[in-house]
């Protein structure tokens, strides 16, 4: 299968070599060639370059792109894709005061969505989840990293692992499992935390590594949630089985999770809704990258990651839109680039190089996903007519994309 995409107004985020994270002041670069084609063979990209150098293909299919702007498909390094039900009443409750502590602590949020997953069949779950996926790749995402973390006992928890490895069979898209091991403590363990983090490291662990469906553990690191002594015993219970961190923290409190992250490693540090000076500090010459949740800011009314402060001292930053029931009923990277733009006051570029090489980089696959490069994956967004890529972000709200293209696949 080969497929050719001529007259393209704007070919972005193209790298002739290999780049798989874009730090500080590279992050407001973003390559482009102008009047491009691209060619695709099965699911690689192959060529591309100016429309004046487009010649010698022999393509199954021609796309003309005339007016329209080709980038690759949004990488979203952060959802809770799998989940039962929705959480609407308690939209209605924050609205009319609750906050998402006050809702928490009388026995809803996640322990909610926890019971309603526990009492929903494998396969309605699968429905649900899988609807949530193809919505989202229609709007542009290629990439998606999916936690479990609504299961709360070792055989829920199995249940979601085995969800996400059917999506990924039977999806397109590429999908990066993380167990999301520690996300709230069930009800029966409120006064004994003890005997769940154990439950956490020695049964749930083991029996989710035997599954070899994932790489990553993630901890809810958080006060009423996950301590940083609950949390480094799980990192270090996760490391005996491979398992990287990709860890939430700083959404409310900060309780050092950045610092511990980067001891263990951690592939991201996802929330940092909250920041100080000896984060930035542990975040610089590490591996691990920052990942910024615009739209839970935006739905719980609580601050945005200060983007300003970890790009301008250098470091990474991706933004996923932890499309959850709680804290982010959206799956819209679209949106997400937007709000980078708009409230964490980042460049059109940075916010796309964000979504897109460090998101891929933040679910550990940029090496073949999130640029456009000779040899990596063809999942491609190809958007409606506009004059610049920066309407992207700039008209809000709006759908900007008119086709996908995953693993080479043009998509109805
Ligand atoms: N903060 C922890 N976990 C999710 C929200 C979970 C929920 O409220 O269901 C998040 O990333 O925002
Ligand atoms: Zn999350």
């Amino acid at each position: 299968m080969s497929t050719l995409i001529i007259n393209i107004k704007q070919l972005l985020q193209v790298h002739d070599t290999n780049t798989t994270i874009l730090k500080g002041s590279d992050m407001k670069k973003l390559p482009i060639i102008e009047n491009a084609y691209l060619y695709i063979e099965n699911d690689t990209i192959i060529e591309y370059g100016e429309m004046k150098d487009c010649e010698g293909f022999n393509p199954e299919t021609t796309i003309n792109a005339k007016g329209k702007i080709v980038l690759p498909s949004w990488c979203d390094s952060h959802t809770h894709v799998v989940y039962a039900g929705n959480r609407t009443s308690e939209f209605v409750d924050r609205i009319n005061g609750l906050s998402y502590e006050d809702i928490a602590n009388k026995g809803g949020g996640i322990l909610n969505s926890a019971k309603k997953l526990q009492e929903t069949s494998e396969d309605e779950l699968y429905e649900q989840s899988i609807k949530r996926l193809n919505e989202l790749i229609k709007m542009g995402t290629g990439a998606v990293e999916i936690k479990t973390g609504y299961g709360l006992t070792v055989e829920a928890e199995l249940k979601m692992l085995r969800v996400i490895k059917r999506m990924k069979q039977e999806s397109l898209a590429k999908i990066i499992p993380t167990l999301l091991a520690a996300h709230a403590i069930p009800s029966e363990f409120k006064s004994k935390k003890q005997d769940y983090i154990k439950y956490i490291t020695e049964e749930l662990i083991p029996k989710a590594a035997e599954l070899n469906i994932t790489n990553y553990v993630d901890v809810f690191c958080e006060k009423g949630y996950f301590d940083i002594k609950d949390t480094e015993a799980i990192l270090k219970a996760g490391e005996a089985y491979n398992l990287r961190p990709k860890i939430h923290v700083n959404q409310f409190n900060i309780l050092g999770g950045i610092a511990l992250g980067v001891k263990y490693n951690a592939l991201s540090v996802d929330h940092i809704e909250e920041l100080n000076d000896a984060d930035v500090e542990a975040l610089k010459g590490t591996d691990t990258i920052p990942v910024a949740l615009p739209g839970c800011s935006y739905f719980l009314s609580i601050p945005y990651t200060p983007a300003r402060k970890l790009i301008d001292a250098g470091l990474p930053l991706a933004i996923a839109t932890d499309y959850n029931p709680g804290s982010s009923p959206s799956g819209n990277m679209n949106f997400v680039v937007s709000a980078a733009c708009v409230k964490l006051k980042m460049t059109p570029e940075e916010a796309i190089n964000a979504a897109t090489v460090n998101g891929a980089y933040a679910m550990g696959i940029s090496n073949m996903y999130g640029s456009i490069t000779r040899g990596k994956k063809a999942n491609l967004i190809i958007t409606k007519p506009m004059n610049h890529y920066s309407e992207i972000p700039y008209a809000f709200a709006h759908n900007p994309v008119e086709q996908v293209i995953i693993n080479g696949q043009i998509l109805d």
